[in-house]
């Protein structure tokens, strides 16, 4: 459970810009394997500046996921933006607070991906089923496609991409939508990750349009039945999430050269799960897909070599 050290006092002083940032990289290592190796590769910069970033998405999510999640309303979230809106104000409430100040002050972003992704977690409180892909999309863009957006202006546009000095380095193109498109692919084979876990909590989040597609009844999903229908359907979701991979591949060359073997190390790593699934054969009910740390280590070479040549 992600718990920040509860104040001893009534207003103690907030950490250091060096504590605070160690926190973030502490929090961003235990919850996510995958994104902290990524981070690893990146000048040290931009690394603190992403695990800030992974510090208050994962805050934001765990208020309607995490285990005070029945304790959550629509007022917490409000009272969460106000939060946020204090913090790009530049008036840092917490610990982690303090890093992400800084990291607003070291690369401006626009608050409105922040709160898209708030947007996205309200859903959470009150919906349980998507009838269309188009819903769900929303939905992905809303958790997960904020997060390319707001990791872009850390990740920052190589300077091939950017006009003249005097006409103000303006960047020529900006790649949002594939940003975009690799947050949702993310959450897409989050989806397919998980489905038996959401299962458990009453959720799909397999459209519900995709599950008539294939004769494959809520009631199936929820008893678990792995036939040639479960598998068809599967298929059709990874193929998917693979477009949108696809789709976030041809923005990476836009980025900053530093940025770009992290970013495939990530993209890489994360499809890898859906490969995963296709060896367990679709099931997704009684097992967990994971890349295991030994493959991990050799999509990096891969990964760096797609960086310095695509
Ligand atoms: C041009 C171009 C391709 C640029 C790259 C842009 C980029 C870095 C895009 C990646 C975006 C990204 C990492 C999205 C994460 C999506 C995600 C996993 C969302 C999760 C939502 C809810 O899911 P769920 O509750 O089902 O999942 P859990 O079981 O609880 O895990 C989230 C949990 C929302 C919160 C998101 C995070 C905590 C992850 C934030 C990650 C980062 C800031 C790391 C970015 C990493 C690198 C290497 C840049
Ligand atoms: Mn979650």
């Amino acid at each position: 459970m992600l718990q920040l050290p509860k104040p001893t006092q009534p207003n103690p002083p907030l950490a250091s810009l060096d504590e605070a940032y160690e926190l973030c990289r502490q929090i961003t290592e235990k919850y996510s394997k995958t994104f902290y190796l990524g981070t690893l590769l990146m000048p040290p910069e931009k690394r603190q500046a992403i695990w800030a970033i992974y510090v208050w998405c994962r805050r934001t999510d765990e208020l309607v996921d995490g285990p005070q999640a029945k304790l959550t309303t629509p007022e917490t979230l409000d009272n969460w933006e106000k939060h946020l809106e204090s913090v790009f104000a530049g008036h840092p409430l917490d610990d982690a607070d303090v890093a992400l100040v800084d990291t607003l002050k070291r690369f401006p972003m626009d608050i409105q991906p922040f709160r898209d992704m708030i947007a996205g977690q309200r859903m959470d409180l009150y919906r349980s089923r998507y009838e269309t892909f188009e819903e769900l999309q929303l939905y992905c863009y809303r958790v997960a496609g904020t997060v390319g957006l707001m990791s872009s202006a850390v990740l920052g546009i190589d300077e091939r991409y950017r006009t003249a000095p005097w006409e103000k380095n303006q960047p020529l193109y900006i790649p949002q939508q594939e940003a975009i498109a690799l947050g949702i692919a993310n959450q897409l084979t989050n989806i397919l990750r998980d489905v038996g876990e959401d299962a458990g909590r009453g959720r799909i989040y397999l459209p519900l349009e995709d599950l008539d597609l294939f004769n494959y009844s809520q009631e199936d999903l929820f008893n678990g039945v792995i036939d040639e229908r479960w598998r068809e359907l599967m298929r059709f979701q990874i193929q998917r999430a693979r477009k949108y991979y696809t789709e976030a591949e041809r923005g990476i060359r836009a980025l900053n050269a530093d940025s770009r073997w992290p970013v495939w190390a990530a993209l890489m790593l994360y499809q890898g799960i859906l490969d995963v699934i296709e060896m367990n054969d679709y099931d997704v009910f009684n097992q967990r897909a994971f890349v295991p740390t030994a493959k991990k280590m050799l999509y990096l070479p891969i990964a760096w070599l797609r960086a310095q040549t695509l």
